[in-house]
């Protein structure tokens, strides 16, 4: 049994609470994949490294409108998959050569397995070469993560999840992807705009049905005129059939496809960790139980990210590592996570963004709202770019001006929503910053400018 001031299990974000602070800490860090976990590896990084190579196939079609006829001349699946891994393999090895071999890390032993509890901050490693390794910490950081769900009826066909797609051996002509959330919505804009014939089933009426009513409605609406939406139905069963695979639906429809993508969903690791024994209490969900400070339910035991974050993006694990790095460093002055507003963005075409309430969350609550939107199509650089469809939608306190909600579906939302990101969570009114400052002319912030300005207030 070998002991440490602090395990960190996982090396997503809890790779990065180790810095030079921490020199004089005896650490392990345990990671039973790969060095970087989900964002790097399989995530946010080369999904949008293909959503970009996506945009660029796409872009001579949309020229037309424009009076620029550009022909696709094709897609090098091959090149493109193998210069996004290309570039993002090597920072994985990096990752880990740098942890087991640097002089800087001659502090940290990386145990490469799977841990669980055997006891209070105590644990047990299956390491990869079969043996097992005991150790037991002062401090423990549970940075495990998650990983996908897979729906039943799928369990006579070959399938693939968000892990594996973008390592495809070949482009396939046709694609079923299950969901209809973040992942089916990145995924059927890039694999559509490769040339692949792209189906997506979901359970319910609409596509990312979390965000904001209109914002749904309209990506839907767009949505339907790329990809086959099978919407209001669940997959029933599947089978391989000569040329391809058969998908089943509960409305007596079946579509045959050659690639299935699973995307109905993540679920927290919590379940490979037997949590009971280190007395870590989670949640009907799984995820591990935390206070605003990070800590679980178990004395000297942290979690951060996915296994604890309903929210599951990659800048709340870094802001909540971050919070678990401080705490660590100092428990007489620890400091609390900030989820007030949390913005997040669909890099899918259109794109979506969003931060604060919806309109129905705020309906739920019972605020005193007021609502205003602005279309691309009414500022100049909408003009520019013919967008018809794109638009932004605020909802704000009528008497205060505080921002209380902020919408955006079109050309770079996730770009164009930081300045009201910044608003919220500096208290900014509507009023002060769409007159208390230039807005550059005619770039697309107007959009902003414009929204504000759209508000009824008091
Ligand atoms: C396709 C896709 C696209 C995404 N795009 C975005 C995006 O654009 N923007 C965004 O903000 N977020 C995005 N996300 C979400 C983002 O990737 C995650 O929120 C983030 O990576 C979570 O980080 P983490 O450190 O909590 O967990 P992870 O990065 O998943 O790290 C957990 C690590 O723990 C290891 N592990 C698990 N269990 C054990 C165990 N028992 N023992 C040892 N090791 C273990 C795992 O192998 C893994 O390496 C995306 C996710 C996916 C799937
Ligand atoms: N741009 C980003 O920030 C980004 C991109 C990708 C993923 N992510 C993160 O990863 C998480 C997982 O993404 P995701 O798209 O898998 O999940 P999601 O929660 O966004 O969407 C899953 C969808 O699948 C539906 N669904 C659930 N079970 C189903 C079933 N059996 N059959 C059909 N549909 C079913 C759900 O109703 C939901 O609409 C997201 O919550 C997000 O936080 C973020």
């Amino acid at each position: 049994m070998t002991h440490f001031d602090l395990v960190v299990v996982g090396t997503g974000s809890g790779n990065s609470i180790l810095d030079s602070r921490f020199a004089d800490w005896r650490v392990a860090v345990v990671e039973k994949g790969v060095f970087g976990g989900t964002c790097l590896n399989v995530g946010c990084i080369p999904t949008k490294m293909f959503v970009h190579t996506a945009e660029l196939a796409a872009a001579p079609a949309a020229g037309a409108k424009l009076g620029v006829d550009a022909e696709l001349k094709g897609v090098r699946w091959s090149d493109v998959r193998d210069r996004i891994f290309g570039r993002i393999d090597p920072i994985a090895v990096g990752g880990r050569e740098y942890r087991l071999a640097h002089a800087d890390n001659a502090n940290v032993t990386v145990f490469e397995g799977t841990a669980r509890f055997t006891g209070k901050r105590e644990l047990e490693v299956a390491l990869r070469d079969g043996s097992t390794r005991s150790i037991t910490a002062d401090r423990v950081v549970l940075a495990a993560g998650g990983r996908p769900v897979v729906p039943a009826g799928l369990e006579d066909v070959p399938f693939h999840t968000s892990d594996t797609i973008m390592r495809l051996d070949e482009l396939p002509a046709r694609m079923v992807i299950v969901g209809t959330g973040f992942v089916a919505a990145e995924f059927a804009h890039v694999f559509s705009s490769f040339g692949v014939d792209v189906t997506v089933l979901g359970r319910s009426g609409a596509m990312l049905r979390q965000e904001d009513a209109d914002i749904s409605a309209r990506f839907t609406e767009l949505a339907r005129q790329k990809w086959d939406l099978r919407l209001d139905t669940t997959l029933t069963g599947s089978a391989v059939v000569p040329g391809g695979i058969r998908v089943d639906l509960a409305d007596g429809s079946s579509v045959e496809t050659d690639v299935v993508l699973v995307a109905v969903g993540r679920q927290p690791n919590s379940d490979l960790l037997n949590l009971p024994a280190g007395g870590v209490d989670v949640t009907t969900t799984g995820h591990v139980v935390v206070d605003r400070t990070q800590r679980t339910s178990a004395e000297g035991v942290w979690a951060l990210g996915d296994i604890s974050s309903p929210f599951e993006l990659k800048h709340v694990a870094n802001h909540e590592a971050r919070v678990v790095q401080h705490n660590l460093l100092n428990p007489d002055s620890p400091i609390e996570a900030d989820h007030r507003f949390v913005p997040h963005a669909v890099f899918s075409s259109p794109q979506v963004a969003a931060v604060g309430l919806t309109e129905r969350a705020a309906k739920a609550q019972g605020l005193r709202y007021v609502s205003a939107t602005q279309d691309y199509a009414g500022i100049a650089y909408g003009w520019a770019m013919e967008d018809t469809s794109g638009f932004a939608k605020l909802l704000a306190d009528p008497v205060s001006g505080q921002l209380l909600g902020a919408h955006i579906i079109g050309p770079q939302a996730s770009t164009l929503i930081q300045p009201l990101i910044q608003a919220m969570s500096f208290g900014l009114d509507a009023r002060s910053m769409a007159r208390g400052q230039y807005w550059i002319h005619p770039a697309m912030p107007e959009l902003i400018e414009n929204a504000l300005l759209n508000l009824p207030l008091d």
